[in-house]
Parts: structure tokens; sequence; C-alpha cells
């Protein structure tokens, strides 16, 4: 009997035991079996990460002994034996579900079974034919025939995707590059006949180690002959491509082809173990994290252990035996809630309620105990965290341990999935990421006050400092730049020259605002992303912003499933339609002009009350404002466009009318402004009237009034504030709540 575990190369030092890792499986092989056959298991093994032990059988009794329908090879499983190539490929690349080598969903699963059996039924049987009546003419002609016809129906499948399933490589790509291989090597089609896409595709395979380690670096370096002199595999031959292909060109693997997604660990994540659900059943498993909760029974022979290692919301529970669990006494002294433990055990049906799985413990490390008793003894007592429930009043006050809590581990993850989610969106659209600087030398932008940045302060910062003046004022010149420089409040100005270099771009990064403002929705540092886009017009930066802020929603719906209930359970109820909500409706559009005259016809008749009651043409909405037109007119997103242009900044294209300029803000039930945005002033006596109007010296903007001296083009652009994105996702109200570690005003902790 051998366990079925996914084997993992850990990176750092183990022990003997722990490095020869989980036992192999066997794979006996028929003689004469066609090589193809073992091969693909062998591949998707490796890609899977789990270990094979071949052997060659001495005749087919040998199999038909294990398992009477055997043929060519059979896999000894914990629950008996598996034959039959194609299934036993599928058993192995099921083993490490992370790979999703079978498919990540339903319809990916069915691509993959389709192309197993297109192997099998188009490919296979030709080879295989051509292979044992290889002196039989007819029977060499008709398979050839028939080889060509699958190769040319590859090529036409791989022009559209990476690999056959999808972008993700699959045992179907397995099962497919090995026989294809067999094909090559028998000469049923020569490898220059291929096709461009399905040569490109098997090198593609080829590169990566999984394949070459098994058939071999023969089969690359055929499959490389083949390509054009100096040419990379691709289907269309431009001439400039042509020039330009230097002849390393076509060895360049797709990075992603490299190696298996999964990153090789001596545990099992408690996401991917409690992904494979009942599945998993049966395995042992090493997993590893700290302790939410543990209790004693059986009078303390018995530990329930809820563990959890932050790859999601889920504890898994561990049972600990006095007498079946190596290292019980240690385990049962770790302190309780807030230790670290490693524990190797079995997976088994969960009786208790809201779990399928837990673990029976066979042995557990504490790798670290709580120490919380009297004189830092282990103990509990003083973990701040031991208690199920905490207000988030109470967390803040403990940043450096709030990950560990259900909510606190649930903001970061939701952080990690909507910067994903970012960079995913405009990198897909062609959008370079700038990073543009966190120090800068004016305030041109007027976004709000800046952190002055200085070394003019004594480092003896308790000593009275004698500042450098000149005429009663602080002398700059003597500090460190040479003039006064303060942290960004935005990198809009510095990735427009970007924009008008490369189109479209954008930044992400923290900005920071030194306002006094003690509210849930500010932040003295916070994150911004800042789209910029050449040959735009408003209209665009409009549908651009849009489209992003429903792709994030989405994402956030999609791969926080488990933190966006967590969150909507507390006390959030409807959260996550709200959301679908904002995927699926079209944005309002409304001019500033009737926002106000809708807000003074709401408080006329009597049902808007707010407290700042001058709602005049020319006000900056308050946030009352905006909420009441988000949340009571409108149900769901605003975009409020043109607004007067004494309120806004002076880099916002003046509208026809003299009056207003092309922004935009884009409002959110609870929120208020999410996004805010414009057309970017073009002319260049525009922006210098404008900026002269505001108080701007010239030669501060000079470079940015450059911009528009040089080939000047049609721009525009927005700014999202991050947490504000994660304050909409999560539904926390509180700022301080969705960002690792606050800045507010009179606390810099931690
Ligand atoms: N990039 C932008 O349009 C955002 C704008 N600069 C702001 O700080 O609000």
């Amino acid at each position: 009997m051998v366990a079925d575990t996914v084997h993992t190369t850990p990176l750092t030092i183990k022990s003997q035991a722990a490095r020869r890792g989980p036992a192999p499986l066997d794979l006996l092989v028929a003689p004469g079996a066609p090589e193809h056959k073992t091969q693909k298991i062998e591949v998707a093994a490796a890609l899977a990460n789990i270990k094979l032990r071949i052997t060659a059988a001495k005749d087919e009794a040998e199999l038909t002994k294990l398992c009477p329908h055997a043929a060519t090879v059979v896999l000894m499983t914990r629950n008996g034996p598996v034959t039959r190539s194609d299934a036993v490929l599928k058993y192995v690349s099921g083993l490490n579900p992370a790979t999703e080598l079978c498919g990540a969903d339903g319809f990916g699963r069915g691509r993959v079974d389709q192309w197993l059996e297109f192997g099998t039924h188009e490919l296979e049987v030709a080879v295989v034919a051509a292979t044992t009546h290889a002196k039989n003419k007819e029977v060499v002609n008709r398979a050839t025939k028939d080889v060509q016809q699958a190769c040319r129906t590859l090529d036409a499948a791989l022009q559209k995707t990476t690999y056959l399933a999808g972008d993700r490589v699959s045992a179907a790509d397995c099962a497919v590059v090995c026989v294809l291989r067999a094909a090559l090597k028998n000469q049923l089609i020569a490898t220059s006949k291929l096709g461009p896409s399905l040569l490109r595709w098997y090198l593609t395979c080829l590169h990566a180690p999984a394949f070459s380690s098994i058939l071999g670096a023969d089969a690359k370096n055929d499959a490389l002959k083949a390509l054009p002199a100096g040419k990379a595999p691709t289907s269309k031959k431009t001439a400039a491509a042509k020039a330009k292909a230097s002849p390393t060109a076509k060895a360049v693997a797709d990075p992603r082809t490299l190696f298996t997604p999964t990153f090789a660990r001596s545990r099992e994540r408690l996401k991917e173990l409690l992904g494979r659900g009942a599945a998993a059943v049966g395995a042992t498993v090493v997993v590893a994290g700290w302790v939410r909760t543990l209790r004693e029974a059986m009078k303390g022979a018995t530990l329930f252990v809820e563990l959890n290692d932050g790859s999601c919301l889920a504890s898994i529970q561990v049972v600990c035996g006095s007498d079946s669990t190596e290292g019980f006494a240690a385990a049962k002294a770790c302190g309780g809630a807030g230790a670290s433990l490693r524990v190797e055990g079995a997976v088994v049906e969960s009786p208790g309620k809201g779990q399928t799985i837990e673990i029976l413990a066979k042995a557990i490390t504490v790798l670290g105990c709580t120490r919380g008793g009297p004189g830092r003894t282990v103990g509990a007592q003083t973990y701040p965290l031991a208690k199920k429930y905490h207000t988030l009043e109470h967390l803040r006050t403990h940043a450096h341990l709030r990950p560990r809590s259900r909510v606190g581990s649930a903001v970061v993850r939701l952080r990690n999935a909507l910067a994903f989610a970012t960079h995913e969106f405009f990198q897909q659209r062609g959008f370079l990421y700038v990073h543009t600087p966190l120090i800068t030398a004016a305030d041109c932008e007027g976004a709000g006050e800046q952190f002055t940045v200085t070394t003019l302060l004594p480092p003896e910062h308790d000593k009275a400092p004698k500042l450098p003046t000149v005429d009663g004022r602080v002398d700059y010149s003597k500090d460190f730049f040479g003039r006064q420089a303060s942290l960004t409040v935005s990198g809009q100005l510095n990735v427009e020259t970007h924009a008008v270099s490369l189109a479209d771009c954008y930044t992400f990064g923290p900005t920071f605002r030194a306002e006094n403002s003690n509210t849930s929705r500010h932040l003295a540092e916070f994150w911004m992303i800042e789209p910029e886009v050449s040959f735009a017009t408003l209209a665009d930066d409009i549908a651009l912003a849009e489209d992003y802020l429903k792709y994030c929603v989405a994402a956030a719906l999609c791969r926080c499933a488990d933190d966006l209930e967590f969150f909507e359970g507390s006390k959030n109820e409807g959260l996550r339609d709200r959301l679908k909500a904002i995927v699926e409706t079209p944005f309002k559009r409304l001019e500033y002009t009737e926002a106000i005259s809708v807000l003074q016809k709401e408080m006329k008749a009597g049902r808007a009350k707010f407290e700042n009651t001058d709602v005049t043409w020319g006000i900056d909405l308050d946030s009352e404002h905006e909420r009441y037109l988000t949340e009571k007119v409108y149900k769901g997103p605003v975009v409020l466009i043109n607004y007067p242009k004494d309120i806004k900044a002076f880099y916002m294209k003046l509208n026809a009318d003299g009056k207003t300029v092309a922004a935009m803000d884009i409002l959110v039930p609870r929120i208020g402004e999410i996004i805010g945005g414009s057309q970017r002033e073009d002319s260049l006596e525009v922006l210098e009237e404008r900026a002269k109007s505001v108080g701007l010296n010239p030669e501060d903007i000079k470079w940015y009034g450059e911009l528009r001296q040089y080939g000047s083009v049609p721009h525009a652009g927005f700014g999202l504030g991050f947490e504000r994105l994660v304050m909409l996702c999560s539904g926390v109200e509180n700022i301080r709540d969705v960002i690792p570690f606050p800045r507010t005003p009179g606390n810099c902790r931690f």
C-alpha cells in the first residue's frame, strides 16, 4: 500500500526522512507497450510533482493478474490498480489539483477530455497501426494520411490557444505531445510539415523540463531543426519579423511553460488541501500554520486544534490522540491560540458540521509556543487574539498581529486579488506600468497638502532646530535637494510624460496627503492607480474607468468568494448582490449642472436633508451630496461630468463653454467618490493661462507645458484610491481596516 500524496521538493534543508518524500507510485508496464503510453504518464507525473516507480512486467499475465482488463500499463494506487493509459494519465494528473492538469472547471475538464480522445482516435490508432503493421504498405499509407489530417486539425486549433485546452498545460498536452513524437519518429509525418502553430506548441511543450527530460533532447533538437533558419515559429511571417528574427529567438520559451505553477513546499497549503475536499480522504499530508483554538477532550487524552495558515479563510481541524500522535505532550503544552505547529497526518472525513475533512495527526511538531503567561511562561493568557471575536478597533491596535484574524487576513487576500486584477486588466490591454517618483519638487497637482521631505532637521531630534532662513522663511536651497521637496500626492503629472510618448500607461503606488482629516475615508498614506491614455477623450476615459472598476469587482467576487461571504456575514447583508449589480449595470452619466438641480429639487421636496445646505452651481459637492445621488437617487454608480473649472485642477481641459472642465468623478454607494479623472488640457496657451490663474509658478511647470509644446495630443486619465476599492468590495467601513498599517493624523505606530 502506498499513500497517494503530492510529492513536494522543499527548497530548504530537510531531515533525511523528509528528503525522501512520500513513497512513489508503482507503474507496471507490459512488455512491448508503445513507449508513448508510459511517457505521457511520466510527463504528467513530473508536472504534478508525483514520484513514479516504473517496472517492466515479465509478461502480460503479470498485469492481468492484477486487473483482468489490464492493457499495457497498471498503476498501483492506495485503493487498488488503475489501468488503461489515459485513465492512469488522468489519475496521476488529478493527484495535484493545483496544477489543473485535468482542467480548472467543468468546461476546462471537457476541453481536456475532448483533446485526449482526439489524440487517441485520430493519432494514436494510426501510429499503433503503422508500427504494428510496418510491412503492410496499405496500412502505413492510410495511417500516414490520418496522421497528416490530424496534424492539420491540431495546427488550426492551436492558432487560437497556447495549449490544447487553453492557456495552461494539461493532461491532453502530455498525451498528444508523446504520441506526436512517436508519429515523427516513425516518419508518418515530417517535423517540417507540422504547420507553424502545431510546431510552436510542440516546441513550447518541449522547452519545459517535464517534457524534455522524458522525451529526450533529440525530440527538441529535431523540432528546432524544422524551424526555418533564423526564424521564430510564427504563423504570420511578416517582412519585419523576418528581418528582425535572431537565431536565438527560436529557443526562447514562454516562462509559464518552464515549471509547474506550484511552488515546491514541504507542506500542503490549506487552500489546496481543503479544495481537494472529500477526494483527499485517505491521503497522508503535512500542513503547518497557527493555532486558532485548542480544545481538550476525553479528560485531556484528545486535542482538537483549529489550524489556519492564511492561505484561505477556513481552518482545518486537527485531531490528536495521546497514544496515536507523536509529539502529543508538546502539542498539549504549546500554549493554545497563537502557537505555530507542523502536523503530519491522515486526512479523514469529518463528522463535524461545516467541514468535510479533518486530519488525524500522526506527528506534531510545535514550531513556536504561545508565551503569554506570567513571566512569559507558556500560555495564551495575554495573546491579544486569543478570543474568537474582536472589534475592528481592538484589531487596529494590534496591527502587527491583525493578519492572524479572520477579517485581517481576508482583507489582505482581497487587496492581493485587487492589485493582481489591476495589473492584469491594464497589462491585458497593452498598458505599460510606469514607476513614478515618490519624492517630488512642486505641488502643481493641487490635490492636497503635502509632506515636506527634508534633511534640515538636526539628527538629534530633541535639539532645537536652527533652520537656515532667508527673508524670515526657511531657506530650502540649503536642503538635500536644493529646493523644497515633498512626498507625492499623485503620480499623474509624471505618468503623463510617459503617456505622451508611449500612449497607454499606468502607475500604481503609494501617495501621501498631509491633510488633517480624521475621517473613516481618509489616510495620510494610501495607494493609487492612475492610468493615463493618449489619443483619448473624456468619454474614452470614463469607458476605461467603468470597465476597470467592473473588472476589479468581478475579480473580487470570483476569486475571493469565501472572503466575501465572510464579509457579508459580518453585518454586511447584501454585499455580494450590490457588487454584482455594479458589474452588471451600466454606470449612469450625469452632468454636474444637472446633479445640482436634482439635489436642489430633492431638498425642496423635503426628501434630502443635508448638513451643508448650500447646494448651488459652483460648489464642490460634499460626501453627503455625492452619496445621496448614488445611494438614494440613482441607486448605483454615477459618473458626474463637466465640473465648474474653479473647483478643479488647472490641468483639466477647458470645455467650449469656458465655464466647465472635462472632468469626471465616479461615485459609488456607501463610499462616495472612488475615481476622479479628466481629459487633460492639451493647448499650451490655455494651460499656461489656467496655471497662472491659480497662482502657479510658470517655472515649476515648464516641463509639463513642454509636453504640449512638442506634439501635443488629446489625452486623459484618472485616479482610483485603492483602499476605497477595497472598502467597496469588502463592505468594511473604516479605511484604517483595509490597509495593513494605516497612517492617519496622530498615528504612525508599527
Ligand atoms: N490621475 C488622476 O487623474 C488623479 C488626480 N491627479 C487626483 O489626484 O485626484
